[in-house]
């Protein structure tokens, strides 16, 4: 770390980024020490869920003037996914402070989880730290949660608090929640995200000798099924790559994605296989009708003689309006205007816990607040800037006093 003074807040980001809560064993506890200290600090309400054992649910809570106005849900998850040391230029977990070169006093914060999603959890609660000192009051509750378990699907985690009485408790109006950085100046705001569909197709067949025309095999019934599935991939593909009517290109979250992710079988050469199966990651725009594309699926398994069996399958397209009808929206697309910043509106092409929040009823927009910014979640070297960190907390500051203010009914 350099000798110059390091602001408090980006120290506070250090201390978050540094504990360890990567999977698969992620230290939860002390996330939630971390946080317990925060809501001290801050002054704010804290609670802790533990809906399954080690798996804390941390709420912040803000109260605002208006108890009774539905409250406004700052979402985050405290995982982050596993790192390949090896392919870091310093250790994932110390949040070391780099200095950019020609950058006039910038940093680089390098640790995994800078992006994805730590920023934007440290940067809520920097947010209502900047509000609460100047003395600002909002209409609405606050409540900063902090979710575990995201990165593996969120069943222990939001999956389990949507359900909950104290989640009901939250009387939930509005949610923020995770995008992805954009590497060009618009801030991507997500509204829906499109549906995982998990799908394993498997096929039982004739075994015998492999130089032989065995009837009836296994890959036989797997193939056409494979073929069928390539085949919508094509399609999608195509239209993927045909402009909208405005001439805009299409991003991810306007088609459905098909990937064969896992093929299995065959045990020798020359020994024909009982067994084979097929694994897909489908991921279906939410303008797509999912319960008759389920339909679809089965009819081919079974016109096949394969099994379909369907290890995820998302069938909720809520969307969170973006026009008039949404005060939220209007609130906080006029707090973004007025910083100067453009608006990406799109659909987030995997899944995040916003899709639970919008199932259960709450209006969700998936933002990160870093623009010209490379897409490093995931992967080596995740950093963010010191400066997109205190821009940050800025723009929260500007967003929050709007949403948290919209007049309730
Ligand atoms: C279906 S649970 C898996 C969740 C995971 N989320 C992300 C953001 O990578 C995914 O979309 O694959
Ligand atoms: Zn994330
Ligand atoms: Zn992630």
């Amino acid at each position: 770390m350099d000798g110059d003074s390091v602001p408090p807040a980006i120290e506070r980001f250090i201390e978050y980024l540094r504990i360890k809560t990567v999977q698969p064993e992620p230290d939860y506890a002390g996330c939630r020490e971390y946080l317990r200290r925060q809501a001290a600090e801050l002054g704010l309400g804290f609670q802790a869920h533990e809906y399954v054992a080690g798996k804390p649910v941390v709420v912040l809570t803000w109260a605002g003037m208006e108890p009774e106005a539905g409250s406004v849900v700052l979402n985050s998850h405290t995982d982050v996914v596993p790192v390949f040391p090896e392919f870091w230029s310093h250790p994932p977990f110390e949040a070391a402070r780099v200095a950019v070169a020609g950058s006039g006093g910038d940093y680089r914060i390098i640790a995994r989880g800078a992006q994805d999603m730590k920023i934007v959890g440290h940067c809520y609660l920097e947010a209502i730290r900047a509000l609460r000192a100047r003395g600002e009051r909002v209409r609405r509750t606050v409540h900063a949660v902090f979710v575990p378990d995201e990165e593996i699907g969120g069943a222990d985690g939001m999956a389990r608090f949507v359900e909950s009485r104290e989640f009901a408790g939250l009387n939930a109006a509005f949610a923020l929640d995770e995008g992805i950085a954009s590497p060009g100046d618009g801030l991507r705001v997500f509204y829906g995200e499109r549906a995982p569909c998990w799908a394993r197709f498997v096929a039982h067949g004739q075994t015998g000798h492999g130089s032989q025309f065995i009837a009836d095999t296994a890959a036989e019934k797997l193939v056409p099924v494979i073929d069928r599935l390539m085949a919508l991939r094509r399609e999608q593909l195509a239209d993927f790559r045909t402009p909208n009517a405005d001439g805009s290109a299409k991003t991810l979250g306007d088609v459905t994605t098909v990937n064969l992710t896992m093929l299995q079988s065959g045990v020798q050469h020359n020994v024909v296989p009982e067994s084979a199966s097929a694994c897909f990651d489908i991921r279906m725009t939410p303008t797509s009708d999912y319960r008759a594309f389920r339909r679809w699926l089965e009819a081919l398994a079974a016109e096949h003689g394969a099994q379909l069996e369907l290890v995820q399958f998302w069938d909720d397209n809520t969307v969170t309006p973006t026009d008039a009808s949404n005060p939220f929206w209007v609130a906080f697309e006029a707090a973004v205007a007025a910083q100067g910043i453009a608006i990406e509106r799109e659909i987030f092409p995997a899944a995040t816990d916003s899709r639970y929040l919008r199932r259960a009823g709450v209006p969700a927009l998936g933002v990160t607040p870093l623009r010209n910014t490379p897409i490093l979640l995931h992967d080596h070297n995740e950093y963010v800037l010191q400066s997109d960190v205190l821009n940050g907390i800025a723009f929260y500051e500007r967003v929050l006093a709007a949403v948290a203010n919209v007049p309730g009914p």
